[in-house]
């Protein structure tokens, strides 16, 4: 028995390696040969090679998108390999912290399952078609092959390779580096490096204790994402795709950005930033989002700005107006910039909710908005943005985080003076902060805080100045329309008494006439 295993294990590898020689030798044939060779000679190794073979493809769907299993079984076979191959490449991983090690090209490495031997090999197919390749990888495949005993194929197929998904999934979540990315113009998509998004180490290290905010609002908001993460079986019990919108709004510097980065690193996931300004039509936003990985957060910033996706109406007929003021040439070019980016809103509400958003799950989608009432509400209903989240100025709780991430304060005799600045004033956390920050190692934490409390009334002072000449203005503009209105009014009446005069000399004119006729034909006077 143990004989017969050897036998079969060394036959195996022997044909595993003649299969590679195979694949090899096949390309210097011509192409239109190449499919008869691959016939025949499938034909005579069925007869004598008692193995299985089983591929998986980088790419899935026509190129569309990376396939998971591929990049699973990857992860699953570096520890393997680091263990047995003899030929590594090696990837940086951690911001070149550290190396991750992967079989190279032709490389085999075994491993056992139940007793059940499999070979796997990494190989990388370079056609040799006549067809003109535009790009150096145009033409190159990569996949995994597995190879294992007829006999065993149940228990390959049934539940070896799903052994080898989850922890291959288990071990690329362990060494994990989050990225976060951007996405290229299309222009590139197809180039050497063909990839829709490039990549940096995402790193940001803002968190919710960190953020200042109201607390029972930074709490409710955790609550919920915690509950999103956890709500797999949840949702396809409902029937609904495994996704969630938030919509972030407020003015400049209330955090809504540092909101992202404290989600993304709450939750461990990557951060794909959208500038939809980039993307030229509908198609292409769909690839990309269907190019974005599960565990992902899709942030749109100032999705007012982005493109003319806000109330639409309006806009279009202040930009008639603003048309009609440019000369030609302007004119031109912005007709070009338009033509350059055609997403419309309801090709982002198609990617956003319709059947492409349920390419996969795991996914939080993030608007942010200086300004919330111009947004077109079908973009922000409920069910497409799940929750609306207001980062507004920096209250007492939102004040007191910041304390202590910048001077570890608690408390302090200031703190009261501050309290009542806050509630009377507007500031933004970034204000606040900046405040706070030492501007020199001699600075001390009543220095900070009496900083704050002089930018504070500093504040104040400009706010009442300018309401006072806000109800200045207003006043005067209410005494001129109130003037206006009287003259108006006098104006009026004027007129009314110039019109009875007139209607009175005019009846006096044709009373004398009537009078000088009668003379004239009587020859009477009365
Ligand atoms: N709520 C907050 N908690 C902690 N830090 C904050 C907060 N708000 C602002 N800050 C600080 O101010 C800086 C600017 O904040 P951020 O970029 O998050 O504002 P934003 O709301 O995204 O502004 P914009 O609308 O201009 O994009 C951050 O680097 C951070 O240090
Ligand atoms: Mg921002």
């Amino acid at each position: 028995m143990v004989m017969m295993g050897e036998i079969w294990s060394h036959l195996g590898s022997a044909m595993a390696t003649f299969m590679f020689i195979y694949a090899m030798v096949k390309q210097f044939f011509p192409y239109n040969l190449q499919g008869y060779l691959e016939k025949y000679f499938q034909k005579l190794v069925s007869f004598v090679y008692p193995y299985v073979e089983i591929t998986f493809d980088e790419f899935s769907g026509e190129r569309m998108k990376r396939s998971e299993v591929y990049s699973a079984i990857k992860s699953y076979l570096s520890g393997k390999s680091s263990a047995s191959a003899k030929r590594l490449k090696a990837d940086s991983m951690n911001n070149n912290q550290s190396v991750v090690l992967t079989m190279d090209y032709n490389e085999e490495v075994t491993d056992e399952y139940q007793g059940a031997k499999v070979w796997w090999t990494a190989s990388r197919i370079i056609s040799n078609s006549q067809r003109i390749a535009w790009y150096p990888n145009d033409d190159e495949k990569k996949l995994y092959r597995l190879t294992v005993h007829k006999r065993h194929r149940e228990l390959i197929t049934e539940s070896y390779i799903s052994h080898v998904i989850k922890e291959g999934k288990e071990i690329a979540t362990r060494n994990r580096q989050r990225k976060l990315y951007s996405n290229n113009p299309s222009d590139n998509w197809y180039g050497y490096k063909r990839s829709k998004w490039s990549n940096v180490a995402f790193e940001h290290p803002a968190s919710f204790d960190t953020l200042a905010m109201d607390s029972n609002l930074k709490e409710e908001i955790m609550n919920d994402l915690i509950k999103f993460i956890n709500g797999k079986d949840y949702y396809a019990r409902i029937g609904k795709a495994w996704k969630r919108g938030y919509l972030l709004y407020g003015p400049p510097g209330t955090g809504k950005s540092t909101m992202i980065a404290a989600m993304a690193n709450l939750l461990d996931y990557d951060v794909y930033d959208l500038e939809l300004t980039a993307v030229k039509d509908n198609t292409e936003l769909r690839r990309l989002l269907i190019d974005t990985s599960n565990k992902s957060i899709v942030v749109i910033e100032d999705i007012d700005c982005s493109l003319d996706l806000t109330g639409q109406r309006e806009k279009k007929k202040e930009k008639d107006t603003n048309d009609e003021k440019m000369n030609p040439v302007e004119k031109k070019a912005k007709e070009e910039e338009k033509k350059d980016s055609k997403v419309t809103l309801s090709g982002l509400l198609n990617c956003i909710d319709g059947l492409w958003s349920a390419c996969g799950g795991e996914r939080i989608i993030v608007f942010t908005t200086n300004y919330v009432d111009k947004l077109d509400p079908a973009l922000i209903r409920r069910g497409r943005m799940d929750k609306h989240i207001e980062m507004s100025y920096c209250c007492f709780d939102a004040f007191k985080v910041l304390a202590k991430n910048y001077l570890e304060i608690d408390s302090h005799p200031l703190f009261e003076e501050i309290e009542t600045l806050l509630g009377e004033i507007k500031m933004t956390p970034a204000d606040v902060a900046e405040n706070l920050m030492p501007k020199s190692d001699y600075d001390k934490e009543e220095t900070c805080f009496n900083r704050l409390i002089e930018a504070l009334k500093a504040a104040k002072e400009e706010a009442i100045k300018k309401a006072e000449e806000e109800a200045r203005a207003k006043a005067e503009k209410e005494e001129k329309e109130k003037q206006q209105s009287i003259k108006e009014e006098k104006d009026k009446e004027q007129s009314a008494k110039q019109d009875k005069n007139d209607e009175t000399s005019a009846k006096e004119v044709k009373e004398n006439g009537v009078a000088a006729k009668e003379v004239q034909e009587n020859g009477v006077i009365h």
